[in-house]
């Protein structure tokens, strides 16, 4: 189906022709209950879309689109495990891994899912208390947790958001660049720690690499069996791999490969994070994510907050054509969520073929990026208030402070929804003006300076404010984040469970590994062989004609 043919599509496009001739501002003028109409109150947080250019009748026509595209039926299938990741042929099941009580997927999948979620939770209580240990038999103070992407970007999140001091310190490796795993090794003790070896697939280079790497650190120390059997764990789809590889059978921990790898963190692979927290913890966070995925379920879509979020995302990049978005945390311990989000949203949305393999011919999902918004605002938001592109943002707060010192979450806080303000209101040249003389500058002066000072404003944003940040809500706020997405694929009619764009360079970076083994550069383009002469030729060792060690190109 080509959705912009849709007389709902077709609608919105005339109604985003009004809109960018009108004024956010102004509808607040127009609907004294407009804050309180775009809003949300949901267990533990507060989501506010007021700032979005955005009337009633826009809505309407959006959510006619999200009934014409079959957004409930969608949802339907997605919960109840119809192979929705059609061009892998599978059910997309993380919701089964926080559903609280056996679920809509089926028995088999309830049945395996509380199975190794008790394999989680056995382990990680014996970790905590003690009782796991190496080669030595002292026991794990340590966890350094290897893998990349989806295996990483979640857990790695959450413990950074959530962690608490604890029997056990976790760190996470995931990049192939040898700096990151030379450092947690500097500060690993051989005898207390654990690497745990987090791969869907067990075939990823980077993860495998660092892993192997961390065999030879062992070199003299242990015996190779030794480490495998007592210092590695794997967490995987394939088991198999984990097994030939040589981890202990005891020690591999695996989750279903209807789990995509960016909504991974609910299964297995959580296991870092329930060794950080506690499993205690981890459930909490299950259980917050369970509360928003009622709340998908069941909230009419009027008033449902992943499709809202979903709508307006989809309103802001594919009518109002605004192609990224920015997230800006307002919470030290939320800076991973940008990377977290980036991932999340552009590996499912980032395509450009449609479910029925045609071209679409419209913009898709938006281009994420951000960091904490308090730094940015030191960076780059020059460019959020002046700059050509309007990007929409989504400013993310705790009402709570996770901190004792005084006289600095409120000034945060007031930062955020200032910057949010400034963004919508602007300056207009008159107010620049007015300003000036004010400041006592002849007219003269106010002409030179007041048109770089004027805001444009009109730049649409969502804030989140959650009341405090716990595994309760974190759960939730992912969730939420999962099916705006799912929303937007929906009605863009794009697959978002896979990710096929990420192989070609995978394949390309094996086939050039080979290529500097045999110095063969002949029919690369000129720049690639360009570019891998002067490595051969300047790169010593690492890039001579020797066959590659480990397992790239594998
Ligand atoms: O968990 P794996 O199989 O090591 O893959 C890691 C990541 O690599 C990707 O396949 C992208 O290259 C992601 O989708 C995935 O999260």
């Amino acid at each position: 189906m080509d959705v912009t043919s849709l007389p709902e599509w077709q609608i919105l496009e005339a109604r985003a022709a009004v809109v960018r001739g009108r004024r956010v501002a102004d509808l607040f003028q127009i609907d004294p209950q407009r804050a309180q109409k775009y809003s949300l109150s949901l267990p533990g947080m507060l989501l506010d879309f007021s700032k979005n250019l955005i009337d009633e009748p826009d809505l309407a026509a959006l959510l006619a689109l999200a009934d014409a595209c079959d957004l409930a039926d969608w949802r339907d299938k997605l919960f109840s495990g119809a192979p929705i990741n059609a061009t892998e042929g599978r059910p997309v099941l993380h919701t089964a891994l926080r559903e609280q009580a056996p679920g809509s997927a089926g028995d088999a999948v309830s049945t395996r899912v509380s199975a190794e979620l008790a394999q989680v939770r056995s382990f990680v209580s014996r970790l905590r208390s003690g009782g796991v240990s190496g080669y030595s038999c002292k026991k794990f103070t340590r966890l350094v947790c290897l893998g990349i992407g989806g295996s990483n970007l979640g857990p790695q999140m959450v413990v950074e958001a959530l962690a608490q001091p604890g029997p056990v310190t976790v760190d996470f490796v995931s990049n192939l660049d040898g700096v990151e795993l030379a450092s947690a090794l500097a500060q690993a003790d051989p005898e207390t720690t654990l690497f745990v070896v987090s791969s869907k697939t067990f075939t990823t280079a980077e993860t495998l690499t660092n892993a192997e790497s961390v065999l030879r650190w062992y070199a003299g120390r242990a015996s190779r069996e030794q480490v495998l059997s007592k210092h590695f764990v794997g967490i995987t789809a394939n088991t198999e791999k984990a097994k030939a590889f040589g981890i202990a059978p005891e020690h591999i921990f695996s989750f279903g490969d209807w789990v995509g790898g960016r909504f991974s963190l609910w299964s297995s692979i959580g296991l870092p994070i329930a060794a950080a927290l506690g499993f205690e913890a981890f459930e909490r966070l299950l259980a917050g994510a369970a509360v928003m995925d009622r709340h998908f379920r069941e909230a009419p879509l009027a008033r449902n907050a992943p499709v809202l979020m979903g709508l307006i995302s989809l309103w802001n990049c594919s009518f109002l054509g605004y192609p990224a978005h920015a997230i800006l945390p307002y919470n030290q311990k939320l800076h991973l969520l940008p990377a977290y989000l980036q991932q999340a949203d552009m590996e499912s949305n980032g395509k450009s073929v449609t479910r029925d393999g045609s071209a679409a011919h419209y913009r898709t999902g938006p281009l994420i990026w951000g960091q904490l918004g308090i730094n940015g605002q030191h960076a780059f938001y020059q460019y959020l208030h002046q700059g050509t592109e309007v990007v929409p943002a989504d400013f993310i707060g705790t009402v709570e402070a996770d901190h004792e010192l005084p006289g600095h979450h409120q000034r945060l806080l007031c930062n955020m929804l200032a910057q949010a303000r400034a963004l919508m209101t602007g300056v207009s040249v008159e107010e620049v003006r007015r300003d000036l003389h004010a400041r006592g500058l002849g007219r003269e002066q106010v002409d030179a300076l007041a048109p770089f000072k004027v805001h444009t404003g009109n730049r649409p944003s969502t804030t989140i404010l959650l009341d405090r940040l716990e595994p309760e809500s974190l759960g939730a706020l992912i969730a939420l984040y999962e099916h705006k997405i799912f929303v937007q694929g929906v009605i863009l009619q794009i697959y978002s469970f896979d990710q096929w764009g990420v192989e070609l360079g995978k394949g390309l970076a094996a086939e050039l590994e080979q290529r500097f083994a045999g110095a063969d550069f002949d029919g690369l383009d000129a720049s690639t062989k360009q570019l891998a002469e002067y490595l051969r030729a300047n790169g010593g060792n690492e890039f001579s004609d020797k066959t590659p060690e480990g397992v790239m190109g594998a």
